[in-house]
């Protein structure tokens, strides 16, 4: 609706147990993100910061409470149609046994997006994260970690999702391209109204993009 001040995302009460029940993964987790916001979430590891992520994308899903997404519960949604809105960059950058140009132009294939539009897109994308030519014809063991991690990145922002979901997207990064990342999300989600949640350890980075800081220690949020 315009006009709307629903927020994007709204997570009430989500808790999550491992799959054996034994241990409480995520506990009274409660928070809003609205369209446009540039949320960090920080925290020690294995505090469940992947593990969240992964609950808004419905990796997984919550034991308790309920997440909406533009006001709907997430189970309403299609999963491929809801992870075409909702984009997660997992930690571990993956080409999938591609090269850089099929593995950036995959998602959009499967979309049926037109050559053109994909084309576009890829330029685009590109140049903004200065993704050189000789690049493209390359596999994953033909680049650095540094490299994969940016290409993943530009595969997530390629996708133009309503919510891009982003687990340490600067841990593989030098300090300039870390910098020249986080100035084209402030952007982007200006320009845009995508929308960002991203997990980072670096708080220089995390005090240059947030609007909202997320803390999270042993499963739940502090305030
Ligand atoms: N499927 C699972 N079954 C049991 N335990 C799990 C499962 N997935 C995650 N965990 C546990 O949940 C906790 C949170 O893991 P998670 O990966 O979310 O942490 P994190 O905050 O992202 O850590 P890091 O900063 O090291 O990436 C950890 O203790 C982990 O061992």
């Amino acid at each position: 609706m315009e006009g709307s001040t629903e927020p994007l995302l709204q997570l009430s009460d989500v808790g999550l147990s491992d799959p054996l029940g034994r241990h409480q993964l995520l506990e009274n987790i409660s928070f809003m993100v609205n369209k446009g916001d540039r949320c960090c979430i920080v925290g020690p590891s294995g505090s469940g910061k992947t593990t969240l992520l992964r609950l808004i994308n419905r990796l997984l899903d919550p034991t308790t409470g309920s997440i909406l997404f533009q006001s709907q519960p997430l189970s309403k949604f299609q999963v491929i149609s809801l992870r075409q809105k909702i984009v997660l960059v997992p930690q571990e950058p993956k080409l999938l046994g591609m090269t850089v140009q099929e593995t950036l132009v995959y998602p959009l294939t499967l979309q049926k997006l037109s050559q053109s539009e994909i084309n576009q897109r890829l330029d685009y994308w590109r140049s903004q994260l200065s993704i050189p030519d000789d690049w493209l014809e390359r596999n994953e063991l033909q680049l650095s970690l540094g490299q994969r991690q940016l290409i993943t990145i530009v595969r997530g922002l390629m996708m133009q999702p309503t919510l891009l979901l982003l687990d340490e997207p600067t841990s593989a990064l030098d300090r300039d391209k870390a910098l020249q990342l986080i100035e084209v999300l402030k952007t982007i989600t200006t320009d845009t109204q995508m929308t960002i949640l991203m997990v980072n350890h670096q708080l220089e980075l995390v005090e240059k993009l947030t609007t909202q800081v997320l803390k999270l220690n042993r499963g739940k949020l502090q305030t």
